[in-house]
């Protein structure tokens, strides 16, 4: 198993200073720090990134196409890659951020593999998916817009060979207040203990408050299963992050 993180990069000081309130965006001065800020901001992305290897090393079909979409800087994509151990098998990274993939291209060419790896710049609700075995959106979801969800999901779906999956990592949000209030608390914790400070925290809070829109495992249980997915299985958790594995049965087995 591997970890090839992206990891060069500098510290997350974005949101130290008091500054005036403007919406998150990925810009280039995240595509600066974010290997350090997804690493200290989402609790357990250290273990899920080498995780996607070992789950894509066991769906990978032969013959296939693999998508990571919302590539970011290609963490994902590249775990992705280590896992595939065909030859014929195509890897597409997709986001529509510029200055994100500026930088994922120099990643992947870091990276000492021979897989070829396609980045594309666009919206992922616009994109073609065909022939697929293992598709990752690892926290991208909470990013697009809650009605575009199901039909990007249906499409990823329906695209999906027999035997192929969905990783779906997202940020979520719970039903009972009590458990909401306790999970934030201990994110916010998380946050604290990697060296945020309550300036940070209250101020990124607020700039992802209207961008990232998460969700009950509930919500995303069931749209997965409206999608046309079989099974859906909550694979890991650690506090309000979590990340599911959907998956298309065989034709037998159905
Ligand atoms: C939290 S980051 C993903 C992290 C990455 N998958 C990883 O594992 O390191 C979310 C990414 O999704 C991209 N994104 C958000 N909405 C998108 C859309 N509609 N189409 C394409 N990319 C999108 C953003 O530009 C950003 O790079
Ligand atoms: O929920 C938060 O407080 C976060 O900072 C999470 C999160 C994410 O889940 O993508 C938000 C924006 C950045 O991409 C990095 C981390």
């Amino acid at each position: 198993m591997t970890d090839r993180k992206p990891g060069d990069s500098g510290t997350d000081r974005l949101f130290a200073h008091e500054q005036p309130h403007s919406d998150f965006r990925f810009d280039a001065s995240v595509a600066r720090v974010f290997p350090d800020m997804i690493r200290r901001s989402v609790p357990g992305y250290t273990t899920i990134i080498p995780m996607i290897e070992v789950i894509t090393e066991q769906y990978v079909q032969p013959g296939s196409h693999c998508y990571d979409l919302g590539c970011s800087l290609g963490a994902s994509t590249l775990a992705m890659r280590h896992g595939i151990h065909y030859n014929d098998v195509t890897l597409t990274g997709i986001d529509n951020s510029a200055d994100m993939l500026e930088r994922c291209e120099h990643y992947v060419a870091l990276d000492d593999h021979s897989l070829p790896v396609t980045l594309r710049c666009e919206d992922i609700i616009e994109s073609r998916f065909e022939n697929a075995s293992v598709t990752t959106l690892n926290f991208t979801l909470q990013f697009v817009a809650p009605e575009q969800r199901q039909g990007l999901l249906t499409r990823i779906a329906e695209a999906t060979r027999p035997g192929g999956v969905l990783i779906l990592s997202e940020k979520i949000r719970f039903e009972s207040e009590q458990e909401q209030d306790t999970q934030t608390r201990l994110h916010h914790e998380f946050k604290r203990a990697n060296g945020y400070s309550d300036l940070e925290i209250s101020q990124k809070r607020a700039a992802i408050e209207r961008v990232l829109l998460p969700e009950t495992l509930q919500q995303h249980r069931e749209r997965l299963l409206n999608a046309g997915f079989d099974q859906v299985i909550l694979w890991y958790q650690c506090f309000n992050f979590v990340s599911l594995l959907a998956i298309k049965s065989t034709r037998n087995s159905q």
